[in-house]
């Protein structure tokens, strides 16, 4: 009786780590907040006649091209991973999943997304969402981040994407006001890693990883942070600008702008990476509450 209960144990245990390991090749947070932007872009496109029911069926499907492009990153930064502190522990480094089992999974949910995407949206937003996977899991990840301190700064357009494929899902047009909100996310993925990249500096100059911290130093990425915050305050305004978003989002955008502005130069002129990281977990509820402000000011104007 007991060996048989212990035998359930072992295979319930098993598969509940197996699925954890899938699940967290995923990052799944990350998707997440990818799903979030790309659903703010559907919102914000101009009236459709398409049902909830197909922006669902949008949405599982960027999230799942967007898992796929996590995974595959996974898969090709394994060997890096090892070297760093930071992703030692994740699955592919400790042998939780085979490559050919993680290739496997990545592939069979990036052609699931993108049958959903043609079947739910249309040809030009599974198009785009396959070429931000290519972006990130293959131009950034095999080329851009060995080689030069601006990698995330080029290989970030493909995060930036998901505002353009909600946008796209929903109109099956290349309009100029999603590119607005590219453009908030573009500019805001430096100071987001930067922020990590000097707290974790040593990780990254121990895997050899080109950062801007490691091979221009500390100061200078701080200063560049702050660069990108000015700049990602002025682009936060456009939308307001050309009467995409309301007084609310306007409001909403210069509190949380005024605070990273603040946050940034605090970091320049104070040394620990305690802060670095408080501007990172920052960097993260900032963009949740910018994107939750675009939508909430679209639902009440
Ligand atoms: C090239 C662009 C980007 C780079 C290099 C980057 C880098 C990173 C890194 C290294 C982490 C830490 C993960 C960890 O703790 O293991 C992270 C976390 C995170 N990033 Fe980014 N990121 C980028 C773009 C984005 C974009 C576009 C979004 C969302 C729209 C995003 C959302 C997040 C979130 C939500 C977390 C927290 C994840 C967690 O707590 O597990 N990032 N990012
Ligand atoms: C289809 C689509 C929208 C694709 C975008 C996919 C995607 C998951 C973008 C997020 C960018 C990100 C987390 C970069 C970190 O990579 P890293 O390798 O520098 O970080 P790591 O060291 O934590 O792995």
């Amino acid at each position: 009786m007991n060996i048989g209960l212990s035998k359930y144990t072992y295979v319930f245990d098993s598969l509940s780590r197996a699925g954890m390991a899938y699940l967290n090749i995923c990052k799944p947070k990350v998707v997440l907040m990818l799903v979030l932007t790309a659903w703010v872009g559907i919102v914000l496109a101009p009236d459709s006649q398409r049902s909830s029911w197909f922006q669902l069926g949008s949405l599982i499907g960027i999230g799942l091209v967007s898992a796929a492009a996590a995974a595959i990153n996974h898969i090709l930064d394994r060997a890096r991973d090892k070297k760093m502190a930071r992703t030692r522990h994740r699955p592919l480094v400790q042998n939780q999943l085979s490559v050919q089992q993680a290739y496997i999974f990545a592939f069979t949910i990036g052609i699931f997304g993108v049958c959903m995407l043609l079947l739910f949206s249309n040809w030009l937003c599974a198009l785009l969402t396959v070429m931000a996977l290519f972006g990130y899991a293959v131009v950034y990840t095999v080329f851009l981040k060995h080689s030069t301190p601006q990698n995330i700064v080029i290989g970030g357009l493909a995060g930036a994407m998901p505002p353009l494929l909600g946008w796209v899902s929903e109109t099956q047009v290349l309009s100029a006001e999603p590119w607005l909100l590219v453009m908030i996310i573009f500019t805001w993925t430096p100071p987001h890693f930067w922020a990590l990249a000097i707290a974790r500096k040593n990780d990254y100059k121990r895997a050899n990883v080109p950062m801007l911290p490691v091979t221009h130093g500390t100061q200078f990425s701080k200063l560049c942070m702050c660069v990108y915050a000015v700049l990602l305050a002025l682009v936060c305004i456009l939308p307001y600008l050309i009467g995409m978003s309301g007084v609310f989002y306007l409001a909403v955008a210069c509190i949380l702008n005024i605070r990273f502005l603040q946050k940034v130069m605090i970091l320049y002129f104070e040394s620990n990476s305690e802060s670095a990281m408080q501007v990172f977990h920052f960097s993260i509820s900032y963009l949740l509450l910018l994107f939750g402000s675009l939508f909430i000011d679209k639902l009440v104007t």
